[in-house]
């Protein structure tokens, strides 16, 4: 079939106008981004769907007969995965969530009433919300869609089994990528703050520079042990979350060097059972591979997991 990727326009959930690259076929457009090195490379695309509020992946390929797109939620959830793409590729040279240049397909309108994202193994889904006000649709933040694609990353690499430790440390990985990615200026490291309650300003979901700000834990003295949410892994994430905050945070650290060694412990050291013990371990032994040992990068990683209470 005749493909020619083609720009079009749209706005996003917060009403904001962007380009969004498309695939002209003929009679319209089709939501696939073939702009990617993934696409010459191997045929790998940026596609969106819509499951039209049904609990079915991906459902329909969206597409559009003039290229002027008015559904926000597939907006960006189609332009924030472009981004993520470019992040993986450019920063980390990691070339797809497999690293083998696999489509990265997004449903939105996922289920009626989803207060939630997800990975669902091979691909990545959003609802609209809880149909309370508490929610806009999650794909209208990058950290949220940074976080869905980066378990994709985990799975394809230490794939820690999504329960208790290994589970937080699941969370954990995405909440950092989720903030690496987004990289906004603001100083408390919130998580969703721009999908959360659209009407309150200043919310958000969890915060990485403090955690108890949500009632999460910030020290291995406070872990939750419970049988809910998988074992707290939304919550016990505060731990680790806090330590990379603490690392990124010391001076002398770079954003982008922080990202390579959370990168290299992710996919070089941690395993599917691996614990908080396990996460310090990994991140100093990354910290020492890529910048030695008594360098700035591993003094600051060590005392970043110490003053959370790991190690
Ligand atoms: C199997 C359980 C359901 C999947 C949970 C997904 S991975 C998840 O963690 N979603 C994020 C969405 C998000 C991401 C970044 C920032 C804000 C919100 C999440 O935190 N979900 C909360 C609501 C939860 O599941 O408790
Ligand atoms: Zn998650």
């Amino acid at each position: 079939v005749h493909h020619a990727a083609a720009v079009g326009q749209g706005k996003g959930v917060l009403n904001d106008n962007k380009s969004i690259n498309t695939d002209s076929y003929p009679g319209g457009y089709y939501l696939r981004d073939i702009t990617k090195p993934m696409y010459s490379q191997s045929g790998g695309a940026i596609e969106t769907y819509t499951a039209k509020n049904k609990m079915v992946s991906p459902g329909t390929l969206l597409t559009d007969s003039d290229n002027i797109w008015n559904d926000p939620a597939a907006v960006d959830a189609h332009v924030y995965a472009g981004k993520v793409y470019d992040y993986y590729y450019t920063k980390l040279g990691r070339n797809s969530f497999d690293d083998e240049g696999g489509t990265l397909k997004s449903t939105v309108h996922y289920r009626e009433n989803y207060g939630n994202a997800g990975w669902t193994g091979t691909q990545m889904v959003y609802g609209d919300g809880d149909g309370s006000d508490k929610y806009a649709y999650l794909s209208g933040a990058l950290d949220v869609v940074a976080h869905e694609i980066t378990h994709g990353v985990t799975e394809r690499t230490a794939d820690l089994v999504y329960e208790g430790q290994s589970g937080a440390l699941n969370e954990s990985w995405s909440d950092v990528f989720g903030n690496l990615i987004e990289n906004k200026s603001d100083p408390e490291w919130l998580c969703g703050e721009d999908i959360t309650t659209p009407n309150i300003p200043g919310d958000a979901l969890r915060s990485m520079s403090d955690p108890t700000k949500y009632g999460d834990p910030d020290h291995m003295r406070d872990y939750v042990d419970t049988t809910e949410d998988h074992g707290g892994v939304h919550t016990n994430s505060g731990i680790p979350n806090k330590a990379f905050y603490n690392f990124v945070t010391t001076s002398g650290v770079i954003r982008d060097n922080a990202a390579k060694v959370w990168y290299r412990a992710l996919s070089q050291y941690l395993t599917s059972n691996s614990k908080f013990i396990d996460a310090r371990n990994a991140t100093i032994q990354a910290a020492t591979d890529l910048f030695g040992a008594g360098s700035t990068e591993v003094n600051a990683v060590t005392n970043a997991w110490s003053n959370v209470g790991v190690g």
